[in-house]
């Protein structure tokens, strides 16, 4: 939450708004809407969900319009309607009445409901805060920005009591917060002093706009396709409960907003519907700090309790002394645990403490943060670089294998079919790495597995194909047999993708994956049936 996409939920009060109803909506064959979760509450998660059948992977669990939607609080100046990105002052047009950034005049989220609204437009407009506004200074400017969503949610309680009593009965973590003085104190000067000082809108009282800016911050959705910076608030979604290795990934439509959440894996009856609030290619200690931050829990998932990840080692580094053990974290629930070289007896012994090792983590992904995405010889530099200090799988290699395997094939000077053999086989290898790993941590039909499963079977058809240009000596077999894979491959890309919105990439890429398999059919005039 702010499950970012890398990160985020239904509950079945049916007393409750008819928006939430409408969540339900899971019609299967025009009969009554399903509801395949239970909610439950636990003393550690408060509510959470739980599969009320057998899951299939793919299987819709919740598909659901928004509450309300707006600009992330750390969104660059935007357009209120649509959120198009308007980093210039040049392309920015003024809402005539309010005075607030819009694309222009003919902005299609202009009076529409999950866009800029009349009411919220009236109220910008009355309490002159468009005055406020300094089109000079952007950097000035996008800070306005924070009050938009919790002001388009204090509007819902008149617009929609049903549904704004939904949203107050969130979790807002107001005692906890309360104790973190610099949060506090943030949202007080940026949110409720702006409202109720500034914009004069008295009629809110400052405890329920904090209580607003809690909520907002441990339930919403980071949303939007392609660059823009949106967040969303959900009737049902929030009650999933986080998992380091979740087993539901989600969706939203481009111009609903509709978020949608499938199984990823199997989810047996009775068990924890999960996603993860969490950038799930990060290391245990980063995930943990982000939830305790943000979330304000402390993760204690099988992924979180592990040292070695569940063997993924996407936290291990290589000793320094023995040159070949791995360094792990001693305890990876308490964040100042020292880390130590496993490989004992060999390894005349390393150890390094846990603040030691954020400021090396926290170097070195910097640097990696620093390269051109678009750099691949930088990249491969990088992993070079680093080869003997952090584990191949380790999440800045993860990264930088993850740009790579997409890479490869796709700039200009390493476009696929002008790729070297070297590095159609980089590029295959590196697939395989990462999907080993995405197996364990991302399993299932997720977006990271469906884009990987297509960037692998491009090499590997390219090998293929020229092995047959050059005339070498190839048996059916073994054609038929890589054809196979490839199949496999394109099959679950095809699959996964095709939950994605048709026009975002990945979407694209899913159509793709269709194209791709239709083309196999030729090879079967060559080396005969492949099913
Ligand atoms: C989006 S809300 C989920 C719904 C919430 N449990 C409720 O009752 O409203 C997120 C909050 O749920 C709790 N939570 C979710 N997953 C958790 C987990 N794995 N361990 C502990 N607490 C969790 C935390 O308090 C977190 O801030």
């Amino acid at each position: 939450m702010s499950s970012s996409k890398s990160h985020r939920k239904k509950r079945c009060k049916s007393s409750k708004s008819s928006r939430r109803d409408s969540s339900m909506g899971l019609m299967e064959n025009d009969t009554l809407p399903i509801v395949k979760y239970d909610i439950k509450t636990s003393k550690a998660m408060g509510r959470y969900m739980v599969s009320k059948k057998d899951i299939r992977p793919g299987e819709i669990i919740v598909s659901e319009e928004p509450l309300v939607v707006g600009p992330c609080s750390n969104c660059k100046v935007q357009c209120l309607g649509c959120y198009q990105n308007l980093e210039h002052q040049e392309t920015i047009f003024r809402c005539p009445n309010c005075m607030w950034p819009l694309c222009s005049i003919k902005c299609p989220g202009l009076k529409t409901t999950y866009g800029h609204t009349e009411i919220e437009c009236t109220i910008l407009q009355e309490c002159q805060s468009g005055k406020l506004l300094n089109y000079e200074n952007l950097q000035e400017l996008r800070m306005h920005y924070q009050t938009i969503v919790p002001l388009r949610c204090l509007i819902l309680k008149t617009t929609d009591p049903s549904g704004y009593a939904t949203l107050l009965d969130m979790e807002s973590h107001n005692e906890i917060r309360k104790k973190i003085p610099d949060l506090w104190k943030s949202n007080q000067e940026k949110v409720v002093d702006r409202i109720v000082k500034q914009w004069q809108l008295t009629e809110f009282s400052e405890q329920e706009i904090h209580t607003i800016c809690g909520i907002l911050e441990v339930n919403s959705f980071e949303i939007g396709q392609q660059g823009v910076s949106i967040r969303g608030i959900y009737p049902t979604s929030f009650l999933l409960s986080h998992d380091c290795v979740p087993n539901t990934n989600h969706t939203d439509e481009e111009e609903t907003f509709k978020l949608t959440i499938r199984a990823s894996i199997h989810i047996p009856a009775g068990y924890p519907i999960t996603l993860s609030y969490a950038y799930t290619l990060q290391g245990t200690q980063k995930r943990r700090e982000h939830l305790l931050e943000n979330k304000f829990f402390e993760c204690k998932c099988r992924r979180c309790t592990d040292p070695t990840e569940l063997g993924t080692f996407t936290g291990a580094l290589i000793c320094p002394k023995c040159e070949n053990g791995l360094v792990l974290c001693d305890n990876p629930l308490d964040f100042d645990s020292k880390w130590s070289c496993r490989k004992k007896g060999t390894c005349p012994g390393y150890s390094i403490s846990a603040s030691s090792m954020t400021l090396l983590l926290d170097k070195i992904a910097q640097e990696a943060e620093d390269i051109d995405g678009n750099d691949i010889p930088a990249m491969e530099s990088f992993l070079q670089k680093y080869r003997n200090v952090l584990h191949p799988t380790h999440y800045l290699c993860l990264g930088v294998k993850v740009s790579l395997s997409q890479m490869y094939g796709r700039i200009s000077g390493h476009l696929i079919h002008a790729l070297q053999e070297n590095h159609l086989l980089r590029k295959k290898e590196i697939c395989q790495e990462i999907l080993k790993v995405f197996d364990v941590i991302e399993p299932g039909y997720t977006r990271i597995r469906g884009v990987t499963l297509y960037e692998l079977h491009a090499p590997i058809m390219l090998l293929l194909s020229r092995r047959m240009e050059n005339g070498d000596d190839l048996q059916k077999n073994e054609v038929k047999a890589t054809l196979k894979d490839v199949i496999r491959y394109l099959v679950e890309a095809s699959v996964i993708l095709s939950y994605e919105p048709p026009h975002s990439p990945e979407g694209i890429m899913g159509k793709a994956a269709k194209d791709a398999l239709n083309q196999i059919k030729d090879w079967e005039k060559i080396v005969g049936k492949l099913k």
